[in-house]
């Protein structure tokens, strides 16, 4: 049998499965109108549809998801139930890929893209969610004939049946048992339902980060992968000046369920509350956000500046602002804008501007949106290409913050999908952009005046190697030098009072990892420049 947990497997069954799906909506469309329309409020089919153009087509699922919920006319609980198996669905794809495949008895590559997706969802069903064997049997036979035709029914009646005769822990042992025991990696990949490559990205973060140095954090790479699988808490920000936390959580209906944040002093974590139905994340005083992206915007903010040495010496823009200013801020890629609204509402209280900037016009009208409550904290918003601002606008910034394009692998609680769509080869063209962009805020500051460098992914090309990079081409550069700043020092004195937030010994970045703080793994590097 080959290896139906390949990293590369997943896209290449989507490009297949593309077709195949298309093949369905035509066959569909033929019943005519009024059978998509009962169709349509199926929770398994309706998942599917969504399961299928996420794999297929590129589908963003935490857009495409609500949407097509919202639109299905299911009740709460169908709505609840579709997006539980588009979600864990995805997140549990490899491993369920190699339960169907041993029940099957056959590779992945044999069995038809549609009849694929629909077992996923049937042995996620089965063996995750504790639907009733003879339901999950029934359903996935039923949704199988719907999407894919009446000649597979009877091969997915005997797959299912196979399936519902063992639990979950036996087919994770039958399916890990069958790889080699030297290949720990692949063991892990499988059961945890991660790409071998993202395993060993994930492992050298954690290596390099310094926490495994400590007692206190035993190297448990199963528990980190474990916690990709589970949906993470809904955290919103109350954005200082515009509304405080208790305010907001007045705002929530009665029975929502809240709690302070772990870190942030600005965060709510809540439970059972739609959180665009809430007037403040309406209006904006409020919004949806992760605690360490809420943390990444407080740092900048809160890091040190140094007067200018011997006055201002480049720049026109800056040539009259007094020696140690702290007015002007750069959000360089800002869209959709979460950090931005949380600097540009800090910034108001301080006097300061942002100029925020997002190349992507669709993103860049989010961003505008989002800072639509705290017009006094914005310069504008602009659409330019970040690597720009170094040689436009040379030294004009005190704070910039490059909360850089990366693969999105630290917030994989989020974004499911990430994990199959991104590649380890897709790494060395972003790490391109982040050196440019970083090398440019570099020159955008003004000498004394900080630049925070941010990705939402803890791979070490993305992170600590781009900060090296950049510094080492800085040091040699005859105009720009910087210094690294202890981001974890900076860190522990913006968190809320009280908290102890967990961080290596001695000085340097910062990476917060899913399994310690309970954010998304953010990476967080702060330089100053000094000439
Ligand atoms: C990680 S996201 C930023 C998230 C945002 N800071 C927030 O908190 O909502 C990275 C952004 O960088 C933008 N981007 C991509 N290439 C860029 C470039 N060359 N210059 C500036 N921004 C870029 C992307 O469009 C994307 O919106």
């Amino acid at each position: 049998m080959t290896d139906p947990n390949a990293s590369r497997h997943p896209r290449t069954r989507a490009q297949s499965h593309a077709k195949s799906h298309a093949h369905g909506h035509a066959q569909s469309r033929e019943k005519g109108h009024a059978s998509q329309q009962r169709t349509a409020a199926d929770p398994r089919v309706v998942a599917f549809d969504i399961l299928s153009d996420v794999l297929g087509e590129d589908a963003y699922v935490n857009l495409l998801t609500p949407k097509v919920v919202a639109a299905s006319g299911m009740s709460a609980r169908d709505r609840a139930f579709t997006t539980d198996l588009v979600y864990g669905t995805l997140r549990w794809m490899r491993l369920l890929d190699a339960i169907v495949c041993a029940a099957a008895r056959r590779d992945a590559d044999a069995i038809d893209a549609s009849c694929l997706t629909v077992l996923r969802l049937g042995a996620y069903q089965a063996l995750f969610l504790g639907v009733p064997d003879h339901a999950a049997v029934s359903c996935t036979v039923a949704l199988a004939k719907r999407r894919v035709g009446a000649h597979a029914g009877g091969f997915v009646n005997a797959v299912m049946h196979r399936i519902v005769g063992r639990d979950r822990k036996e087919w994770e042992s039958i399916v890990v048992s069958r790889i080699p025991k030297a290949d720990a990696v692949q063991r892990l990949g499988v059961r945890y339902s991660h790409p071998d490559w993202v395993v060993r990205e994930l492992e050298d973060s954690w290596k390099a980060s310094g926490y495994a140095d400590s007692a206190a954090y035993g190297m448990d790479l199963g528990a980190m992968l474990e916690r990709d699988n589970e949906p993470p808490a809904v955290t919103l920000v109350a954005r200082p000046g515009l509304i405080t936390v208790d305010d907001l959580r007045a705002e929530l209906p009665p029975d929502a369920h809240c709690e302070p944040g772990m870190w942030s002093p600005y965060a709510l974590r809540v439970r059972a509350v739609a959180p665009q139905a809430v007037a403040a994340v309406q209006s904006h005083r409020a919004g949806v956000e992760d605690e360490g992206s809420q943390l990444a915007a407080l740092v900048l903010a809160a890091a040190p500046l140094e007067p200018v040495a011997g006055g201002r010496s480049i720049g026109d823009a800056s040539a009259d602002i007094a020696e140690n200013p702290d007015v002007r801020w750069l959000d360089m890629c800002a869209g959709p804008g979460g950090k931005t609204a949380l600097l540009a509402s800090l910034a108001a209280l301080r006097g300061a501007k942002v100029t925020a900037n997002e190349p992507s016009h669709h993103r860049a009208q989010l961003v505008r949106e989002n800072v639509s409550a705290v017009p006094e904290g914005i310069d504008q918003v602009s659409e330019r290409d970040g690597a720009a601002f170094g040689k436009a606008m040379p030294g004009a910034f005190d704070r910039v913050l490059v909360d850089a394009p990366c693969s999105g692998l630290g917030a994989l609680r989020r974004r499911p999908e990430a994990r199959w769509r991104k590649q380890a080869e897709d790494i060395a063209a972003l790490t391109e952009v982040q050196k440019g962009l970083l090398a440019s805020a570099l020159r955008a500051v003004r000498p004394g005046g900080v630049v925070a460098y941010v990705t939402c992914s803890p791979v070490l090309d993305e992170t600590v190697r781009v900060v090296d990079a950049v510094l080492a081409d800085a040091t040699e550069n005859a105009d720009v030098t910087a210094v690294r700043c202890d981001a974890r020092g900076i860190l522990k004195r913006v968190v809320r009072d009280g908290a102890r937030i967990p961080v290596p010994e001695g000085s340097g970045d910062v990476q917060l990892f899913e399994q310690i703080h309970d954010t998304d793994q953010m990476f967080i590097a702060v330089l100053r420049r000094v000439r």
